[in-house]
Protein backbone atom coordinates (compact mmCIF):
# COMPACT_ATOMS: atom_id res chain seq x y z
CA UNK A 1 0.00 0.00 0.00
CA UNK A 2 1.42 3.15 -0.51
CA UNK A 3 0.27 5.49 2.21
CA UNK A 4 -0.20 3.04 4.46
CA UNK A 5 -1.28 4.95 8.35
CA UNK A 6 -0.85 8.58 6.28
CA UNK A 7 -3.01 11.05 7.54
CA UNK A 8 -4.55 12.77 3.65
CA UNK A 9 -6.40 15.34 3.61
CA UNK A 10 -8.51 16.45 0.48
CA UNK A 11 -10.69 19.16 -0.48
CA UNK A 12 -13.73 19.47 -2.08
CA UNK A 13 -14.06 15.60 -1.73
CA UNK A 14 -17.89 14.45 -1.91
CA UNK A 15 -18.00 13.89 -5.55
CA UNK A 16 -15.66 13.76 -8.74
CA UNK A 17 -12.08 13.37 -8.46
CA UNK A 18 -12.23 14.63 -4.98
CA UNK A 19 -14.22 11.44 -3.75
CA UNK A 20 -12.46 9.43 -5.47
CA UNK A 21 -9.49 10.45 -4.24
CA UNK A 22 -10.28 9.85 -0.97
CA UNK A 23 -11.33 6.65 -1.47
CA UNK A 24 -8.35 5.24 -3.19
CA UNK A 25 -5.97 6.83 -0.35
CA UNK A 26 -7.92 4.92 1.78
CA UNK A 27 -7.75 2.04 -0.17
CA UNK A 28 -3.76 2.41 -0.02
CA UNK A 29 -3.92 2.48 3.79
CA UNK A 30 -4.50 6.11 4.81
CA UNK A 31 -7.11 7.87 7.54
CA UNK A 32 -8.38 10.93 5.34
CA UNK A 33 -10.10 13.96 6.59
CA UNK A 34 -12.36 15.14 3.79
CA UNK A 35 -13.12 19.36 3.36
CA UNK A 36 -16.82 19.52 1.74
CA UNK A 37 -19.16 22.34 1.69
CA UNK A 38 -22.79 22.27 0.17
CA UNK A 39 -23.90 18.48 0.30
CA UNK A 40 -23.35 16.96 4.05
CA UNK A 41 -25.51 14.00 2.85
CA UNK A 42 -22.67 13.50 -0.02
CA UNK A 43 -19.61 13.74 2.61
CA UNK A 44 -21.57 11.52 4.63
CA UNK A 45 -21.79 8.73 2.48
CA UNK A 46 -18.14 9.12 1.29
CA UNK A 47 -17.20 9.10 5.05
CA UNK A 48 -18.99 5.41 4.94
CA UNK A 49 -17.57 4.09 2.09
CA UNK A 50 -14.08 5.11 3.70
CA UNK A 51 -14.57 3.75 6.83
CA UNK A 52 -16.41 0.15 4.81
CA UNK A 53 -12.56 0.00 3.48
CA UNK A 54 -11.28 -0.52 7.16
CA UNK A 55 -9.78 3.20 7.47
CA UNK A 56 -11.23 6.54 9.46
CA UNK A 57 -12.45 9.21 7.91
CA UNK A 58 -14.20 12.52 9.20
CA UNK A 59 -15.73 15.15 6.90
CA UNK A 60 -15.56 18.99 7.63
CA UNK A 61 -17.64 21.65 6.27
CA UNK A 62 -16.40 24.90 4.54
CA UNK A 63 -15.89 27.27 1.81
CA UNK A 64 -12.31 26.84 0.70
CA UNK A 65 -12.81 30.82 -0.50
CA UNK A 66 -12.50 31.81 3.26
CA UNK A 67 -9.21 31.57 5.11
CA UNK A 68 -11.04 30.57 8.20
CA UNK A 69 -12.50 27.23 6.24
CA UNK A 70 -8.57 26.49 6.22
CA UNK A 71 -7.15 26.98 9.68
CA UNK A 72 -10.50 25.50 10.71
CA UNK A 73 -10.03 21.95 8.38
CA UNK A 74 -6.72 21.76 9.35
CA UNK A 75 -7.13 21.86 13.01
CA UNK A 76 -10.44 19.60 12.82
CA UNK A 77 -7.90 16.82 11.07
CA UNK A 78 -5.64 17.03 13.81
CA UNK A 79 -7.93 16.72 16.60
CA UNK A 80 -9.34 13.12 14.66
CA UNK A 81 -5.85 12.19 13.64
CA UNK A 82 -3.28 14.56 15.06
CA UNK A 83 -1.31 14.86 12.38
CA UNK A 84 -1.43 16.10 8.65
CA UNK A 85 1.46 14.05 6.03
CA UNK A 86 -0.41 14.85 2.59
CA UNK A 87 -2.63 17.57 1.52
CA UNK A 88 -4.61 17.56 -1.95
CA UNK A 89 -6.20 20.66 -2.93
CA UNK A 90 -8.89 19.36 -5.25
CA UNK A 91 -12.29 21.88 -4.76
CA UNK A 92 -13.03 24.29 -7.78
CA UNK A 93 -15.61 25.45 -9.91
CA UNK A 94 -15.78 26.11 -13.40
CA UNK A 95 -19.20 27.93 -14.41
CA UNK A 96 -19.08 27.86 -18.53
CA UNK A 97 -19.43 31.46 -19.64
CA UNK A 98 -18.49 33.47 -22.81
CA UNK A 99 -15.50 36.46 -22.02
CA UNK A 100 -17.24 39.83 -23.76
CA UNK A 101 -19.99 39.43 -20.72
CA UNK A 102 -18.53 37.58 -18.14
CA UNK A 103 -19.93 38.41 -14.99
CA UNK A 104 -17.99 40.22 -12.43
CA UNK A 105 -19.30 37.80 -9.76
CA UNK A 106 -18.54 35.11 -11.76
CA UNK A 107 -15.25 36.15 -12.44
CA UNK A 108 -14.44 36.99 -8.38
CA UNK A 109 -15.96 33.37 -7.23
CA UNK A 110 -14.03 31.47 -9.71
CA UNK A 111 -10.49 33.02 -8.66
CA UNK A 112 -11.45 32.85 -4.91
CA UNK A 113 -13.12 29.17 -5.17
CA UNK A 114 -9.89 27.53 -7.44
CA UNK A 115 -7.03 30.05 -6.47
CA UNK A 116 -7.44 32.17 -3.21
CA UNK A 117 -9.05 28.17 -2.07
CA UNK A 118 -5.82 26.50 -2.73
CA UNK A 119 -3.47 29.47 -1.36
CA UNK A 120 -5.10 29.55 1.86
CA UNK A 121 -5.46 25.49 2.16
CA UNK A 122 -1.99 24.99 1.28
CA UNK A 123 -0.81 27.02 3.37
CA UNK A 124 -2.37 25.93 6.50
CA UNK A 125 -1.80 22.81 5.98
CA UNK A 126 2.12 23.17 4.89
CA UNK A 127 2.02 25.14 8.36
CA UNK A 128 0.66 22.07 10.31
CA UNK A 129 3.65 20.20 8.29
CA UNK A 130 6.40 22.46 8.79
CA UNK A 131 5.30 22.04 13.10
CA UNK A 132 5.34 18.40 12.53
CA UNK A 133 9.00 18.59 11.37
CA UNK A 134 8.75 15.48 9.15
CA UNK A 135 8.21 16.99 5.72
CA UNK A 136 5.06 15.83 3.73
CA UNK A 137 3.35 15.68 0.60
CA UNK A 138 1.21 18.58 -1.24
CA UNK A 139 -0.49 17.68 -4.73
CA UNK A 140 -2.94 20.23 -6.15
CA UNK A 141 -5.56 19.67 -9.00
CA UNK A 142 -4.30 22.19 -12.04
CA UNK A 143 -5.70 21.45 -15.18
CA UNK A 144 -4.85 20.46 -19.02
CA UNK A 145 -5.96 24.39 -19.09
CA UNK A 146 -3.26 25.53 -17.29
CA UNK A 147 -1.77 24.98 -20.67
CA UNK A 148 -4.47 25.56 -23.33
CA UNK A 149 -7.17 28.06 -23.33
CA UNK A 150 -11.06 27.95 -23.36
CA UNK A 151 -13.71 29.81 -25.29
CA UNK A 152 -16.03 29.69 -22.09
CA UNK A 153 -13.28 29.52 -19.68
CA UNK A 154 -11.16 32.85 -19.60
CA UNK A 155 -11.81 33.21 -15.97
CA UNK A 156 -11.56 29.42 -15.40
CA UNK A 157 -7.85 28.90 -16.87
CA UNK A 158 -5.85 31.25 -15.52
CA UNK A 159 -6.80 29.84 -11.61
CA UNK A 160 -5.53 26.43 -13.31
CA UNK A 161 -2.36 28.26 -14.53
CA UNK A 162 -2.18 29.44 -11.17
CA UNK A 163 -2.45 26.80 -9.15
CA UNK A 164 0.34 24.86 -10.96
CA UNK A 165 2.33 28.46 -10.35
CA UNK A 166 1.87 28.11 -6.80
CA UNK A 167 2.93 24.45 -6.49
CA UNK A 168 5.82 25.64 -8.28
CA UNK A 169 6.72 28.26 -5.66
CA UNK A 170 5.65 26.38 -2.51
CA UNK A 171 7.77 23.45 -4.09
CA UNK A 172 10.71 25.83 -3.72
CA UNK A 173 9.65 27.72 -0.43
CA UNK A 174 9.02 24.37 1.57
CA UNK A 175 11.69 21.98 -0.21
CA UNK A 176 13.67 22.96 3.41
CA UNK A 177 11.37 21.30 5.55
CA UNK A 178 11.13 18.45 3.23
CA UNK A 179 7.69 18.54 2.11
CA UNK A 180 7.14 18.26 -1.65
CA UNK A 181 4.64 20.04 -3.75
CA UNK A 182 3.64 19.11 -7.11
CA UNK A 183 0.65 19.00 -9.24
CA UNK A 184 -1.80 17.24 -11.25
CA UNK A 185 -3.48 18.73 -14.89
CA UNK A 186 -6.15 16.79 -15.61
CA UNK A 187 -7.69 16.90 -19.14
CA UNK A 188 -11.49 16.21 -19.66
CA UNK A 189 -13.01 13.83 -17.30
CA UNK A 190 -16.56 13.02 -16.77
CA UNK A 191 -18.00 14.16 -13.50
CA UNK A 192 -20.56 17.54 -12.93
CA UNK A 193 -18.29 20.17 -13.51
CA UNK A 194 -18.53 18.94 -16.84
CA UNK A 195 -22.06 17.14 -17.27
CA UNK A 196 -24.26 20.08 -18.89
CA UNK A 197 -21.15 21.45 -20.96
CA UNK A 198 -20.71 17.78 -22.33
CA UNK A 199 -25.13 17.04 -22.51
CA UNK A 200 -24.44 18.36 -26.25
CA UNK A 201 -23.96 15.43 -27.88
CA UNK A 202 -21.56 17.70 -30.80
CA UNK A 203 -19.14 18.53 -27.62
CA UNK A 204 -18.71 15.58 -26.46
CA UNK A 205 -18.08 14.06 -29.49
CA UNK A 206 -15.06 16.88 -30.17
CA UNK A 207 -14.16 16.68 -26.97
CA UNK A 208 -13.85 12.55 -27.06
CA UNK A 209 -12.30 13.00 -30.71
CA UNK A 210 -9.62 14.37 -29.55
CA UNK A 211 -8.39 11.92 -27.40
CA UNK A 212 -6.16 9.40 -28.50
CA UNK A 213 -7.24 6.63 -26.10
CA UNK A 214 -10.48 7.20 -27.16
CA UNK A 215 -12.45 8.09 -23.64
CA UNK A 216 -13.15 11.00 -21.51
CA UNK A 217 -11.37 10.28 -18.22
CA UNK A 218 -13.22 8.81 -14.89
CA UNK A 219 -12.25 10.35 -11.51
CA UNK A 220 -10.55 7.17 -10.71
CA UNK A 221 -7.60 8.09 -13.57
CA UNK A 222 -6.49 10.81 -11.51
CA UNK A 223 -7.08 9.50 -8.51
CA UNK A 224 -4.24 6.69 -9.07
CA UNK A 225 -1.89 9.63 -9.80
CA UNK A 226 -2.82 11.85 -6.98
CA UNK A 227 -1.70 8.43 -4.51
CA UNK A 228 1.53 7.95 -6.59
CA UNK A 229 2.79 11.76 -6.02
CA UNK A 230 1.53 11.97 -2.52
CA UNK A 231 3.80 8.62 -1.68
CA UNK A 232 7.23 7.39 -1.07
CA UNK A 233 7.38 6.44 -4.86
CA UNK A 234 7.93 10.17 -5.70
CA UNK A 235 10.09 11.17 -3.49
CA UNK A 236 11.96 12.64 -5.45
CA UNK A 237 9.12 14.97 -7.09
CA UNK A 238 8.45 18.49 -5.88
CA UNK A 239 7.29 21.44 -8.79
CA UNK A 240 6.40 18.91 -11.10
CA UNK A 241 3.35 18.66 -13.21
CA UNK A 242 1.44 15.05 -14.73
CA UNK A 243 -0.44 15.84 -17.37
CA UNK A 244 -3.43 13.16 -17.17
CA UNK A 245 -5.21 13.37 -20.19
CA UNK A 246 -5.20 10.12 -22.70
CA UNK A 247 -3.08 12.23 -24.98
CA UNK A 248 -5.14 15.09 -25.86
CA UNK A 249 -2.66 17.84 -24.94
CA UNK A 250 -0.48 15.87 -27.74
CA UNK A 251 -2.89 15.73 -30.29
CA UNK A 252 -2.18 18.63 -32.67
CA UNK A 253 -3.01 16.85 -35.82
N1 LIG B 1 -13.58 17.20 -14.54
C1 LIG B 1 -12.60 17.68 -15.32
O1 LIG B 1 -12.62 17.50 -16.55
C2 LIG B 1 -11.47 18.42 -14.73
C3 LIG B 1 -11.48 18.89 -13.44
N2 LIG B 1 -10.40 19.57 -12.96
C4 LIG B 1 -10.38 20.07 -11.59
O2 LIG B 1 -10.63 19.02 -10.70
C5 LIG B 1 -11.20 19.53 -9.50
C6 LIG B 1 -12.40 18.69 -9.13
O3 LIG B 1 -13.37 18.82 -10.14
P1 LIG B 1 -14.45 17.70 -10.49
O4 LIG B 1 -14.34 16.56 -9.57
O5 LIG B 1 -14.39 17.47 -11.93
O6 LIG B 1 -15.79 18.51 -10.22
P2 LIG B 1 -17.09 18.23 -9.33
O7 LIG B 1 -18.01 19.35 -9.66
O8 LIG B 1 -17.55 16.84 -9.50
O9 LIG B 1 -16.56 18.38 -7.83
C7 LIG B 1 -16.14 19.62 -7.34
C8 LIG B 1 -15.96 19.50 -5.85
O10 LIG B 1 -15.49 20.77 -5.34
C9 LIG B 1 -16.34 21.15 -4.27
N3 LIG B 1 -16.43 22.60 -4.12
C10 LIG B 1 -16.90 23.50 -5.01
N4 LIG B 1 -16.84 24.73 -4.49
C11 LIG B 1 -16.33 24.61 -3.25
C12 LIG B 1 -16.04 25.52 -2.21
N5 LIG B 1 -16.24 26.82 -2.35
N6 LIG B 1 -15.52 25.03 -1.05
C13 LIG B 1 -15.31 23.71 -0.89
N7 LIG B 1 -15.58 22.79 -1.83
C14 LIG B 1 -16.08 23.24 -2.99
C15 LIG B 1 -17.69 20.55 -4.59
O11 LIG B 1 -18.48 20.52 -3.42
P3 LIG B 1 -20.11 20.56 -3.51
O12 LIG B 1 -20.52 19.16 -3.80
O13 LIG B 1 -20.55 20.98 -2.15
O14 LIG B 1 -20.45 21.55 -4.58
C16 LIG B 1 -17.26 19.19 -5.11
O15 LIG B 1 -16.99 18.30 -4.06
C17 LIG B 1 -11.51 20.99 -9.78
O16 LIG B 1 -10.49 21.79 -9.21
C18 LIG B 1 -11.46 21.08 -11.29
O17 LIG B 1 -11.09 22.36 -11.73
C19 LIG B 1 -9.29 19.79 -13.71
C20 LIG B 1 -9.24 19.35 -14.99
C21 LIG B 1 -10.32 18.63 -15.61
C1 LIG C 1 -14.70 21.69 -16.89
C2 LIG C 1 -13.95 21.21 -18.09
O1 LIG C 1 -14.75 20.38 -18.85
C3 LIG C 1 -12.75 20.44 -17.69
O2 LIG C 1 -12.09 21.15 -16.69
C4 LIG C 1 -10.88 21.44 -17.10
O3 LIG C 1 -10.06 21.91 -16.37
C5 LIG C 1 -10.69 21.11 -18.50
O4 LIG C 1 -10.89 22.26 -19.27
C6 LIG C 1 -11.74 20.11 -18.75
O5 LIG C 1 -12.17 20.02 -20.03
Amino acid sequence: MLLEDKVVLITGASRGIGRATALEAARQGANVAINTYRDAKAAAEVVAEIEALGRRAVAIDGDVALPDSATGFVSAAVEAFGRVDVFVSNAGICPFHAFLDMPVETLRRTMEVNLHGAYFMTQAAANQMVKQGEGGAIVAISSISALVGGEMQTHYTPTKAGVHSLMQSCAVALGRHGIRCNSVLPGTIATDINKDDLADPAKREYMEGRIPLGRLGRPEDIASVVAFLASDMASYMSGAALLVDGGAFANFQ
